[in-house]
């Protein structure tokens, strides 16, 4: 076996344990003289650390200091953000990643993961073939083409295949060798970034989808050969293509996607939660989106088969559920929609005016997956709490500017009555003498303990099925005291926990439809725990797992 020695190993982001070298180390790897003459542990490093981003006045400064850790010392920067992921979550993920995405070519530094353009059409294998490590169990990519509620931005969308990979590790443990962040170069159509000069990306327009699905047809096909067990995970893609893609593979292949299935499993953990406070079933509530795209339509179609698995015929399930996107509310006489879109296009008079279609559907639930932010006006949070009793309201457009309307709003409007969750964290509300906790209704509930599932059971497929399960597994996890304050998911502070246990329920789902490809362990906890990473820094052999 091989290893790196001296400066090499100083430099290899996964082996560098920096000041922690042990003496016997620093003798044996030719350290002596390179680093300063301690041997410190990691929790004195974490100090250091955190010592130099208390010096930072911004998120993004906070950001752009985490992700230069992580280049020279990957265990530092996971054992940082696992000490206190309430607190670290918000820097390397949304909101300020939404930041860091509108300035990526700006910020830039250092490769991380790989960069495929369209203009490569049939190499992609050969490329796949130079990435360092030969087990790749997750690729999550994306085109740009719908990054948060930011829209098409190109190559600066890297960010988010970055940063959701990271919460596999930080939120599940799934251990971060094994994953590859990928940009899929199709152009982009966004003009201020085809005419910055420090732009990433390819200098051209975005294709028709005809030529963007066929690139995608060799990647995928490409990854079957290349990476065997991997699972493909796609993120922030246009609504239509999300949903396109999503639908061509996910039969044929290990595949999902995040904005489609992981929103859809976290809302609806939301929503079991809402109708546990109220009392009431699932089954018994209406529901209005704002926003037809992908994160409206993922959501509908898992909500409608939880509705079915209470008792409805699917009829029944998308008959209580209502859209209204840009051109009005969806229904019957809409020649503008997508099939897709159509099964939610009720017999109804048309209307582009929301407060008066929430009096006349009188939802008890409505969900923003506008992207717009404030389009929960004092209107219409005047009119839903009008028709209801405890009117739940859903604002789940990112980065915060983008969110429907703020947790303060809700219940000041609402005067105290909304049960409210929304896409980024906001602070607890005092009103009239109460406590409201705002949850946080962000897809890294899900995707990374769905994640973890596949990694453990090696699953073949990833189903609806599982994210019902993950949705019901992460809505059990919150203790009553805190749900009677209005919170409608776990706390994230202990979301590693949380995601075990979560991790653990969807595993069970995956034997039982005979998804996976490992011998069916005893106890699911302690199989789940057995695969989870831990940010120490390996025993001294174990350097050796330099990447071949
Ligand atoms: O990244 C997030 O915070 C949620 C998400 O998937 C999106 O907005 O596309
Ligand atoms: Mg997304």
């Amino acid at each position: 076996m091989s290893h790196k020695n001296g400066i090499d190993l100083l430099r290899d982001s996964f082996a560098n344990k920096s000041t922690a070298f042990t003496e016997d180390e620093k003798e044996r790897y030719g350290l002596v003289g390179l680093v300063p003459d301690v041997t410190e542990t990691e929790d004195i490093q974490v100090q250091r650390v955190l010592l130099q981003l208390g010096t930072k006045s911004t998120d993004l400064g906070r950001y752009i200091y985490l992700i230069d850790l992580l280049d020279h010392n990957e265990t530092l920067f996971y054992r940082t953000i696992m000490s206190d992921p309430a607190r670290f979550l918000p820097i390397i993920y949304d909101p300020t990643i939404g930041e860091a995405c509108l300035k990526f070519g700006h910020i830039y530094r250092q490769p991380r993961g790989m960069y495929l353009s369209i203009t490569r059409r049939g190499k992609v294998k050969e490329i796949l073939k130079n990435w360092p490590q030969k087990d790749v169990r997750f690729i999550c990519v994306t085109d740009g083409g719908r990054i948060l509620g930011l829209g098409d931005i190109g190559a600066n969308g890297m960010g988010i295949p970055i940063g959701k990979l990271q919460l596999y590790t930080g939120c599940a443990g799934v251990p971060p060798q094994y994953l590859l962040p990928m940009y899929l170069d199709a152009g982009t159509n966004n003009e201020q970034y085809l005419h910055d000069p420090l732009y990433l990306g390819l200098r051209q327009t975005r294709p028709s989808a005809e030529a963007l699905y066929s690139f995608v047809d060799e990647f995928v096909e490409a990854v079957q050969e290349v990476f065997p067990k991997c699972c493909i995970h796609f993120e922030d893609w246009t609504g239509s293509d999300a949903v396109h893609l999503l639908e061509r593979y996910r039969d044929k292949y290990c595949v999902y996607n995040d904005d489609v299935q992981g929103t859809a499993g976290i809302v609806l953990a939301g929503m079991i939660n809402a109708a546990k406070i109220k009392g009431t079933k699932l089954s018994d509530e209406k529901y209005l989106f704002l926003g037809a795209s992908s994160a409206g339509i993922g959501l509908a179609g898992l909500l409608c088969s939880a509705l079915v698995k209470e008792g409805l015929t699917l009829e029944q399930a998308q008959s209580q559920v209502y859209m209204f996107d840009v051109n009005g509310l969806l229904e019957s006489t809409r020649t503008d929609l997508f099939d897709f879109q159509k099964i939610y296009a009720h017999k109804h008079k048309p209307t582009r005016d929301f407060v008066a279609a929430i009096e006349s559907i009188r939802p008890t639930t409505i969900i923003g997956v506008s992207t717009v932010g404030g389009t929960f006006t004092q209107a219409v949070v005047e009119a839903v709490s009008g028709v209801n009793e405890r009117p739940v309201i859903l604002a789940l457009s990112n980065p915060t500017e983008h969110a429907e309307c703020t947790a303060e709003q809700a219940y000041t409007w609402s005067k105290g009555k909304a049960i409210y969750a929304a896409g980024v964290q906001f602070p607890p509300v005092h009103f009239n003498g109460q406590t409201f906790l705002p949850g946080q209704a962000n897809n890294f509930y899900i995707f990374p303990a769905v994640g973890m599932a596949i990694f453990a059971t090696q699953a073949s497929r990833v189903t609806d099925e599982m994210f019902i399960e993950a949705a019901h597994a992460v809505a059990d996890q919150v203790p009553p005291d805190l749900l009677n304050q209005g919170l409608l998911y776990p706390l994230q502070s202990g979301i590693l926990e949380i995601e075990i246990q979560t991790a653990a329920r969807v595993a069970i789902l995956v034997f039982d439809s005979g998804l996976a490809r490992v011998k069916r362990p005893k106890d699911m906890v302690a199989f789940i725990r057995e695969h989870v990473y831990k940010p120490e820094y390996a025993a001294e052999l174990a350097i050796e797992t330099t990447p071949a």
